[in-house]
Order: structure tokens, then sequence, then C-alpha cells
């Protein structure tokens, strides 16, 4: 668990980047902060591993205020995966997976082994591992970065942005990998996106955030969607615009398919027999 309470912190130019921000994410969850460009989700996920320092306020991990915690133990017992990989350039993938675990005293041999068995839970062929960052793609580096975030067994995860660089089909595989993961893993991971449909995706659980970590709604993804607090969060997912408001489409003229269009009339789905419908194609 993570507790945030009255946390604010102000830049030495003054800029204030949060503001008496209090919120708790649960343990073994997905997190995810959500909101426009500037409005301190950076700044609240790197003041969880102290790489940024409150001005005021506490942070709490299970119970522990992390200010009292030795800042590179805490450092090398949370994983933190960033838009850019960040993975060291002269270093062989193999590796930078292992780096933390080497860095932890871990035998090299040891470190190998489980950074070669951390590629293949990410999804990624054995055969990279020899490779340099600059002969992947940019949606194999980022796998690299979640194996090399997860190789020394963190109960924590920070993501800021992972999937930002990457373009949108490779974008959907690693959210959808993220998900099977996390299944498997079950680690508390805070996430930071500006994308609200990547957010509802992941998320057990999204903060959609205003200026200065205003929180507007916290709540589930079904939660946010059923009941936007406010004008700002109905706008900000789309619902203001009837973006999310689907529709069915009888059409008879392709075998009698059932359609369903958003709000734009744009096609996303098909009705498929099982969801009650005499549509009869079973896709979907
Ligand atoms: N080191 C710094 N010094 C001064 N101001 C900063 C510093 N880092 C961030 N800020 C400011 O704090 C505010 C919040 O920044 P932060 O990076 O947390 O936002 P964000 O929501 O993550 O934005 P983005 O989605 O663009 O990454 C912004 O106004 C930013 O300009």
């Amino acid at each position: 668990m993570i507790e945030f309470r009255s946390v604010t912190k102000q830049f030495p130019d003054g800029t204030v980047a949060v503001e008496d921000f209090s919120f708790t994410l649960p343990s073994r969850q997905t997190t995810v902060f959500v909101g426009s460009s500037g409005c301190g989700k950076t700044t609240l996920l790197r003041m969880i591993n102290r790489m940024v320092e409150p001005t005021s306020g506490t942070i709490l991990v299970d119970g522990e205020d992390v200010s009292a915690q030795d800042k590179v133990k805490l450092r090398r017992s949370i994983g933190y995966v960033l838009q850019s990989s960040g993975l060291l350039p002269h270093r062989r993938v193999v590796d930078n997976v292992a780096t933390v675990p080497l860095l932890n005293g871990v035998p090299k041999a040891e470190a190998r082994e489980s950074a070669l068995a951390l590629l293949d839970k990410v999804g990624l062929d054995r055969g990279l591992a020899q490779r340099y960052p600059r002969q992947l793609s940019g949606g194999q580096q980022q796998r690299v970065g979640v194996a090399r975030a997860l190789a020394s067994d963190p109960n924590i995860l920070l993501m800021d942005e992972p999937f930002g660089a990457v373009d949108p089909i490779v974008r959907t595989d690693l959210q959808v990998e993220l998900n099977r993961l996390q299944r498997e893993l079950g680690k508390t991971i805070v996430f930071v996106t500006h994308d609200i449909d990547e957010a509802f995706i992941l998320a057990d659980q999204v903060v959609i955030l205003g200026k200065g970590g205003q929180i507007a709604q916290a709540g589930t993804p079904a939660e946010i969607l059923a009941a936007p607090a406010d004008d700002f969060v109905a706008s900000f997912i789309g619902a203001d615009k009837g973006k999310r408001t689907l529709h069915l489409q009888e059409r008879a003229g392709d075998g009698g398919l059932t359609i369903i269009v958003d709000g734009d009339g744009r096609p996303v789905g098909v009705l498929g027999a099982d969801a009650g419908t005499d549509a009869g194609s079973g896709a979907s």
C-alpha cells in the first residue's frame, strides 16, 4: 500500500507541481494517474522512490515513511519504467536486465539466468539477449525496460508513460501484455499516462488529475464511466461528446449482423450471438 498524506511539491523556481495531495493506492492493484500535461503526474510518481523530495507531507509504503529509508536501497527495491526505456546503450540486453540484481550482489551467472527467464516472461525471444538496445524496435526496448524493472522482484512498479513512444498497434500489444503479466505477478503498479483509453484498459483504479495534482475523480473505470463527477471529468473521458455512448446498428445487407458504433458512428465491434442476439455470426 502506498499512502500520500498532504503531499506538496514546490520546485525552487516557485512552480507548485503538486499541492496538498492525499490518496491511498492499494497493494497488488494497478492505479493509473491520468491527466493533461503538467498536472503533476510524473512528480507524484517520482516522489514515491524519492527521485523528487516533497516540500511537505509524507509518503508511506506499507506504513513506512519513505523519507526515513536509505535512498539507494529504496530505489533499487522499486521497479521503474520510463517512456524512453532508459536502457544502458553500451550494455547488451541481458546485462541491462541484470543490472539491479548485480548491484545487489547476485552472482553473475545467476543474474543472467534470471534475466533470460524474465525475457520469456515479457514475451521476448531469448535470441535478443545478446543485442544492444539500439538493435531493438521501440516496443522490444520497452519490454526489456519492463523486464529490467522486474529483475529485483520488487513489490512496486512505477511506470511513467512507458508506452507513449510506440505506434498504436505495438502500444495495444504492450497493454495486453502488461495486463497478462499483472494477473500473474500481482504487483502494486502505479502507471502514469495522459491517455484516458490506456487508463481504462489497464487500471483497477483510475485517478483523474487536474492542475497541481488535484483529484478530479478517483474510481474504477466503470464507476467513472457510469458517473463522471463533473463537466471536467465528462469532457476528459469524452462522455460529453457522446464518444463513449455505443449504439447498435442492424446491418440487413451483411447477413443480418448487428454492428456496434460509437457516438460518431464509427464501428467499434460486432455483437456476437452469445450476447443474446439472433445475429448468428458468433464474431465479436
Ligand atoms: N525540476 C523542475 N523545476 C521546475 N518545475 C518543474 C520541474 N519539474 C517539473 N516541473 C513543473 O511541475 C509541473 C508538473 O510537472 P510534471 O512533470 O509532474 O507533470 P506531468 O503531469 O507529468 O506532465 P507531462 O504529462 O507533460 O509529463 C509542471 O508545471 C512542470 O513544468
